[in-house]
């Protein structure tokens, strides 16, 4: 696809309605098997979302992929984190030969990893990691955009290409992760600015700042937002100027997910405020996203809150990669297993208990 606001309003306009109908069929179908109505909660929620995304009333979740968009970020030169671009590549390396967490925790939820080099700062040659670099690492929010609105298109329109690619190959769920030192300050500025909240309230010590460092972070992000004067009614200009390639590659992968028909599970802080910056741009999308957990992070419930999402689990993570989305995994099968061997009440015989049905 071409990378421009035409051709991504052209994939938006795209979007179809997950399928109503058979969604109304799977709850008629839940209410027949042979447990207390509805006692099922919102697993009984998660088939029917997915039998309408699919299209059938006996979906299943088939080839799983996590997409991990990894980039650097020229903010970190504020000294707003504990570590530099080095971790990212190692990090991002690390995941082709399963020694990331997330690598560990998808292999065991039946997952497969795809690390994205959408902008680390390093050029990697490590085979498995997928090269869509649109620059090396962007450049420093305290001074001037991260990056341009060409590059913002064009990292959301990767994102979305991306999900195509998978889908060819067969994948049909999936779970959003990143990788990028610094990207909980860029992930800060932008919910501060489609939350409308101070920095204050919503920025933390991502991978583990010190107080000192919290103080910094916070004012940098402040600064930042006041002097490069983000439009919260221009999705890709808060992107742009205090988001980062990482962030604005997920929101690709959300309107991606819902224009190719797949469901796509949200992780953590990250992953959501890039989740909102989809919804914000393609309201559309919202019914083909999933949460999954609640991220540590201070904002972690504010962003699934404005997104009308409760998620599923509380742990108090705050790890990111994609490590809470593949957990949730295997949430997902456990609900399709349920739908599809609970037996019905007349198979079971317990009549008696009418008044359940
Ligand atoms: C060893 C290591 C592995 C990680 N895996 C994910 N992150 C997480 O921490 C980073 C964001 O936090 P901050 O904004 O404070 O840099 C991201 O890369 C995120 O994925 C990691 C961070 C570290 C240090
Ligand atoms: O919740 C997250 O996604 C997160 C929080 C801190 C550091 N890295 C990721």
């Amino acid at each position: 696809m071409e990378y421009t606001q035409n051709a991504l309003a052209e994939v938006i306009r795209q979007i179809p309605s997950p399928d109503k109908e058979i969604m109304d069929e799977i709850y008629r179908q839940w209410d027949k098997k042979a447990k207390p109505l509805g006692s099922l909660g919102r697993l009984e929620d998660i088939v029917a979302a997915l039998g309408g995304i699919y299209g059938t009333v006996h979906p299943s979740t088939g080839k799983k992929g996590v997409i991990v968009m990894a980039a650097d970020n020229g903010v970190v030169a504020e000294g707003v984190a504990q570590s530099d671009y080095h971790v990212t590549t190692q990090v991002t390396c690390n995941m082709t030969c399963q020694d990331a967490t997330v690598s560990i925790l998808a292999h065991m939820n039946g997952a497969q990893v795809f690390p994205v080099d959408i902008g680390m700062y390093e050029d990697v040659t490590c085979p498995g990691i997928i090269d869509r670099k649109i620059r090396h690492g962007t450049a420093n929010m305290a001074k001037e955009p991260a990056m341009t609105r060409e590059e913002t298109l064009a990292a959301i329109c990767t994102g979305i290409e991306i999900v195509a690619e998978l889908k060819e190959k067969g994948f049909c769920f999936f779970a959003t992760g990143e990788m990028g030192i610094g990207n909980t300050t860029t992930s800060s500025a932008v919910a501060s600015v489609l939350l409308d909240c101070p920095p204050e309230t919503v920025t933390g010590r991502g991978a583990g700042l010190s107080s000192e460092g919290l103080s910094k972070k916070i004012r940098t992000i402040k600064n930042a937002i006041h002097d490069r004067k983000p439009d919260p009614k221009d999705i890709v200009d808060v992107l742009g100027k205090v988001g980062g390639l990482d962030i604005a590659g997920l929101a690709g992968c959300f309107i991606g997910a819902a224009r190719w028909r797949v469901p796509i599970v949200i992780d953590g802080f990250i992953s959501s405020v890039a989740a909102l910056a989809a919804v914000r741009l393609a309201p559309t999308c919202r019914p083909y996203i999933f949460p999954s957990h609640c991220s540590a992070e201070p904002a972690g419930k504010m962003v699934l809150e404005a997104l009308g999402m409760e998620p599923y689990i509380y742990a108090g993570m705050y790890l990111g990669e994609g490590t809470g989305a593949v957990m949730a995994f295997h949430l997902f099968d456990t609900a399709l297993e349920a739908y599809n061997k609970i037996p019905e009440f007349e198979d079971v015989h317990i009549e008696a208990y009418e008044h359940l049905k």
